[in-house]
């Protein structure tokens, strides 16, 4: 079997399996503009490291990044420098993303980068670092996207900023306690705004191919660390889906990160970016279909960290 067939065997398979749980959970209408979006659609797409890309369903419609911004937004702090990990720990909260119960016992310190709290304070130190953290974001997914268009929706950005305000307390929160730097206001609206972030399935996967590689950019230059890889991967396994990490080390065992917008990225090290869309969520903010998903594809192929 050719390397095209085998890769087009697992996406039927797949396929086949979630086909019947398309259109289960609810759309993230905490974000009213999220709450817009059709619960039927599906995409999943796999990159390879060689940059080959298999894909099937709706992997041309453009949907909102949401937390999985919080990784990149990670490496490109930690490609300057480790000290971000004096101001955010590297825990599994065991709480929703957007908790604030830990944080005030915790002293403004967030139990990780992958919850809101954390990327609030990762996004407030790329401010620090560059001047321009939704800029900087962008430019590195536009070029490791493939498409260099690729735009924060204005409109989702501000239907966040309009109904935010528990980011905001978390922000402010951990202003009180020296861990936020930058105005406030100038961090939530970066933080809102890389949220908005749009592109489709197939874009995923080729930005998740930066940690498949360990950190080499498509261009073949070296991004961040094999080290900073491993460590950031290590994060996305305890941490990416918040409360139900656990969960899904159990049901896939890969390196996962969510966003509420249905998307999850998932990384089989050295091998595959594997992306998923599916904007119906499970109470947690996991897509329901996209777990799903990811789970058929480390049955059928034994892929896993395990
Ligand atoms: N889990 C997520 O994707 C949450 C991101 C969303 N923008 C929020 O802050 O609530």
């Amino acid at each position: 079997m050719s390397q095209e067939e085998y890769h087009e065997n697992i996406l039927d398979a797949v396929m086949e399996r979630v086909r019947p749980h398309i259109g289960k959970g609810h759309v993230a209408d905490y974000i009213p503009e999220l709450g817009k979006v059709d619960p039927h659609r599906f995409g999943f797409a796999l990159a390879t490291v060689d940059g080959d890309i298999h894909s099937a369903g709706d992997v041309d419609i453009p949907f909102s990044l949401q937390s999985i911004t919080k990784l990149f937004t990670l490496a490109l702090v930690v490609s300057g420098s480790d000290d971000i990990w004096q101001r955010v720990h590297r825990e599994p909260s065991g709480s929703p993303f957007n908790s604030l119960y830990q944080l005030e016992f915790e002293r403004g310190i967030p139990r990780n980068p992958l919850i809101n709290p954390g990327a609030l304070v990762v996004t407030d130190q790329l401010l620090s670092d560059t001047g321009d953290a939704v800029g900087t974001l962008c430019d590195l997914l536009s070029r490791e996207s493939g498409n260099p268009h690729l735009q924060v929706d204005e409109v989702t950005a501000h239907s966040e900023y309009l109904t935010g305000d528990r980011n905001r307390s978390l922000a402010y929160l951990m202003s009180d306690f020296g861990n936020i730097r930058n105005p406030v206001s100038e961090v939530l609206d970066h933080y809102f705004r890389q949220c908005a972030i749009t592109v489709t399935t197939v874009e995923l996967a080729r930005i998740g191919l930066l940690l498949a590689r360990h950190g080499v950019r498509a261009d073949g230059s070296r991004m961040f660390s094999r080290e900073a890889a491993r460590r950031i991967m290590a994060v996305m396994l305890t941490c990416g889906t918040y409360d139900a990490a656990g969960e899904f080390a159990f049901r896939i065992g890969l390196p996962c990160k969510s966003g509420v917008g249905g998307g999850i990225l998932a990384v089989v090290p050295a091998r595959y970016s594997l992306a998923v869309w599916g904007p119906g969520l499970d109470p947690r903010g996991n897509s329901v279909a996209g777990a799903l998903a990811l789970e058929a594809f480390t049955d059928i192929t034994h892929l896993s960290v395990f």
